[in-house]
């Protein structure tokens, strides 16, 4: 797996600056991420996880600063369709709309980006169905769906156009440990099985612990990151605030 160098970056910023009415949430963030790796961001609450993800994803521009997705500095030339149709975003509350039936919400990219005919549509929508172990359920709707399931419909969706990097935020959350357990390992068999590159916005210890090949500490003290590793690196790192957070699973059992 590729962990430096220039060749196996998706996706860099740099200076980063972000927030709300021009008063900065994230200040001069630069980061990277290599084809192949799942990075977790994490930190407590409020600290600006989910702004970083918005601004990754092109929701919320910059204050200052550039992203690059693939090469490309979309802060400068838009998050244009080639670049959109590289990446897929599950969520938090998994954006499925709830009058279309579970076949439909995942046919919807397919059919705004392509002009495939409808039996082309319909085997790629099964797989994905398949992919995520929903094949049986193309015909319910959200509202029939349990929360595991309408993630798991959230990621279909997310991935109906073969992206090669994914975007997930939070996707534990309102989550039982089980259920959560089952969405990481689907998480983790797409990035071994298929090589899809993940940026996961969590705060759930355990989740860190099973799926994180690298770690981007944010923290509300530095407005930015606070540190980057490995799970074992950032349990083992100088600063008190990182190690307190990953003790905070041990102190509560
Ligand atoms: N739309 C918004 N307008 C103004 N301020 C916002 C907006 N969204 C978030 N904020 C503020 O930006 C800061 C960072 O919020 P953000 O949601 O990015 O944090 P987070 O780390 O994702 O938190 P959590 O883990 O609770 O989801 C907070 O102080 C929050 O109140």
């Amino acid at each position: 797996m590729l962990l430096d160098g220039k060749d196996g970056e998706v996706l860099r910023t740099e200076n980063l600056t972000v927030g709300y009415g021009g008063e900065p949430t994230l200040v001069r963030v630069s980061l990277s991420v290599d084809k192949g790796e799942i990075v977790t961001v994490l930190g407590t609450s409020g600290c600006g996880k989910s702004t970083l993800l918005k601004c990754l994803v092109g929701l919320l521009s910059p204050i200052e600063g550039s992203v690059f997705l693939f090469g490309k500095n979309v802060t400068i030339e838009g998050f244009t369709l080639d670049v959109r149709l590289k990446m897929g975003v599950l969520f938090q509350a998994s954006g499925l709309i709830g009058s279309l039936s579970l076949y439909e919400n995942v046919a919807l990219p397919l059919r705004e980006h392509t002009a495939w005919p409808e039996d082309w549509i319909n085997d790629m929508v099964y797989e994905k169905l398949r992919t995520v172990g929903l094949e049986g359920y193309a015909n319910y709707l959200p509202s029939e769906l349990s929360g595991g399931m309408k993630k798991r419909a959230g990621l279909a969706r997310a991935l109906v156009m073969d992206p090669p990097l994914l975007f997930c935020d939070e996707p534990l959350a309102g989550l039982d440990p089980i259920t959560a357990s089952e969405i990481d390992h689907l998480l983790l068999d797409l990035n071994r099985n298929l090589g899809i590159t993940m940026v996961v916005v969590t705060h759930e210890l355990s989740s860190i612990e099973r799926i994180s090949d690298r770690c981007i500490m944010l923290d509300r003290s530095v407005r930015g990151i606070l540190a980057t590793g490995t799970v074992e690196e950032l349990k083992e790192h100088e600063n008190p605030i990182v190690r307190a957070f990953f003790a905070r699973g041990r102190l509560k059992t």
